[in-house]
């Protein structure tokens, strides 16, 4: 049987409530990986199963050490011959952004698959066991070998770059919007219908072993009465990039944007990318195309922080982080 090891960071598949009726108030994070191992003794019959237990959070208090920590510990436990995949437990609030920041820095083409749940364990129809034993399942197949890190959940796998959180209770949350799923898992094994294009896991140029640290970006959000305010108030906080949720594509008001231009040319670079859920940002107005902003592409603004923090840890350099966000 294929080796899968377990890193567990908490999130509402560890979570518990004092009622099985009770889908919203539980407390997060509340029971340990082995107790959801447990839960799942189906899992032996397809993969040598340990765990560990690496945060206890829920994932709306993900941070940048948190984060390092677990890149690092993927790194060696790909890196180690007798892995064959690794599954992370983990809050869907921010599954998506640890699974693309994963994709961009495990060194390996072996499967590497988070999965997470909109029940608690405690609920009637917990989701938890389920998409547990099917990240297993996935990380298990050597189909799944160079694709890429995957979010499996309710049947559906996805790409860590594409997906994103569209429901906020519902266990059907996780999308590509326009995309679409890498597959499904249908009994008991993945079944993949494409592949995603842009640069991932083994192919990635960035390396985070020696960082205990990010470069500081922010996201500044587009809308009506949007003044220079709060980039600038970003910009007093240090920020080292700046990525703007905009309102369509690409855009931002003309208050704000004087103040983003002034940035990107400074040696501050900024990313525009859009709140819009589809479309992506590749080219806009002439304005901003002369003011050397970096097009976001499709990778929403959470993403686009990600990636832009990977990027000033080689270069503040507007057109080789465009160069970035053109491959990943
Ligand atoms: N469904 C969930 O996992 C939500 C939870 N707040 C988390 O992100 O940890």
């Amino acid at each position: 049987l294929p080796t899968v090891k377990i890193i567990a960071t908490g999130g509402t598949i560890a979570g518990a409530a004092a009622s099985a009726t009770d889908t919203t108030g539980y407390d997060a994070a509340a029971v340990g990986i082995q107790t959801l191992i447990n839960a799942v003794p189906q899992m032996k019959d397809f993969a040598e199963v340990s765990g560990e237990q690496i945060a206890k959070i829920s994932s709306n208090n993900m941070d940048t050490p948190t984060l390092l920590k677990l890149a690092k510990r993927v790194n060696e436990l790909v890196a180690d011959p007798k892995v064959d995949g690794v599954v992370i437990t983990h809050g869907t609030d921010t599954i998506e952004e640890t699974a693309y920041f994963l994709n961009l820095t495990v060194k390996s083409d072996k499967p590497v698959v988070l999965v997470g749940a909109m029940r608690p364990s405690t609920a009637i129809s917990a989701d938890g066991p389920m998409n547990l034993l099917e990240a297993v399942q996935t990380a298990a197949s050597p189909k799944m070998k160079g694709q890429g890190v995957t979010i499996v959940m309710n049947d559906q796998i996805s790409a860590a770059r594409e997906t994103t959180k569209g429901n906020t209770t519902n266990v059907a949350t996780f999308s590509a919007p326009e995309m679409g799923y890498l597959g499904y898992v249908v009994n008991n094994e993945p079944v993949l219908y494409r592949a995603t294009t842009r640069r991932h896991t083994f192919q990635s140029e960035f390396d985070i072993a020696k960082l205990d640290t990010l470069p500081r970006v922010d996201i500044v959000y587009s809308h009506i009465d949007q003044d220079e305010k709060v980039v600038e108030a970003v910009l007093k906080l240090g920020a080292k990039g700046i990525v703007s949720a905009g309102t369509g594509n690409g855009s931002v008001s003309d208050r704000a944007e004087a103040v983003l231009e002034k940035a990107n040319k400074s040696g501050t670079p900024v990313v525009l990318s859009a709140h819009v859920p589809a479309g992506g940002v590749v080219k806009s107005h002439a304005q901003y195309v002369n003011a050397g902003f970096v097009f976001a592409g499709n990778l929403n603004p959470q993403k686009a922080r990600l990636l832009l923090q990977l990027a000033l840890t080689k270069t503040n350099d507007p057109k080789e982080i465009q160069r970035i966000f053109s491959e990943y």
